[in-house]
């Protein structure tokens, strides 16, 4: 039996968000010395940090919350296909690989090397590759990249595109050592029932 890969990135003091956004922050705030028996943490950071999932109400008032997504998603068989050097990911870029009947499809890019800085541009994903994707029975999305949008973009096509298609969206993944193939994937979301997005511990074992 394989072994199961962490695919996520740690969550520390300092990690790169995106600009502007809280800053990740872990702290005991309860110390051992002071309660007599415990170690209690507190955490503040935003739902974007790291390796995480978007639900739809991140990019519409009227769309679902993560408590509301299926987790049937997030756990099962998933591709995993090369896109080294890529600007956009586009009809162009999907056409040569295979993902005719894929459900949960992972591109690994390797954009963004240095995941203690946040990208200055990153490669997006083509509004028009949602259809593709779709019509091949993508459901779920991942990227080893901070958005499917350029960074910035206020209309975020791709993420509209990609829910209007039934296609959900997980972001931040650490993919440097995963090579082509077909892996099981777990994803979860934390239920967080009014959640905009969620972090998430990714992990990949090939079948
Ligand atoms: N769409 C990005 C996040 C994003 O756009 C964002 C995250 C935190 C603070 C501001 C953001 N966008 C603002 O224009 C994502 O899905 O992770
Ligand atoms: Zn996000
Ligand atoms: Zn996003």
């Amino acid at each position: 039996m394989n072994k199961w890969i962490d695919i996520s990135q740690p969550l520390s003091k300092g990690m790169a968000v995106w600009p502007g956004d809280t800053p990740f922050s872990y702290e005991v705030s309860w110390p051992y010395e002071e309660s007599g028996s415990v170690n209690v943490g507190k955490l503040e950071m935003s739902t974007h940090t790291g390796t995480h999932i978007d639900a739809p109400f991140h990019f519409d008032n009227e769309g679902i919350k993560v408590i509301d997504l299926d987790i049937n998603l997030y756990i099962g068989e998933a591709e995993v296909i090369y896109l080294p050097g890529v600007s956009k990911i586009g009809i162009e870029e999907l056409t040569p690989k295979s993902i005719k009947g894929v459900t949960r499809l992972i591109i690994r890019t390797d954009h963004w090397k240095d995941k203690r800085v946040f990208p200055e541009s990153i490669p997006y994903v083509e509004p028009e590759a949602a259809v593709l994707l779709a019509e091949n029975g993508v459901r779920l999305l991942g990227l080893d990249l901070p958005s499917v949008d350029q960074l910035d973009s206020k209309e975020l096509p791709a993420h509209h595109m990609l829910s209007k298609n039934s296609i959900h969206i997980l972001e931040g993944l650490v993919l440097d050592e995963i090579e082509e193939g077909r892996y099981e994937l777990a994803a979860l979301p934390l239920p967080i029932t009014e959640g905009d997005g969620s972090p998430v511990r990714a992990v990949l074992r090939k079948k």
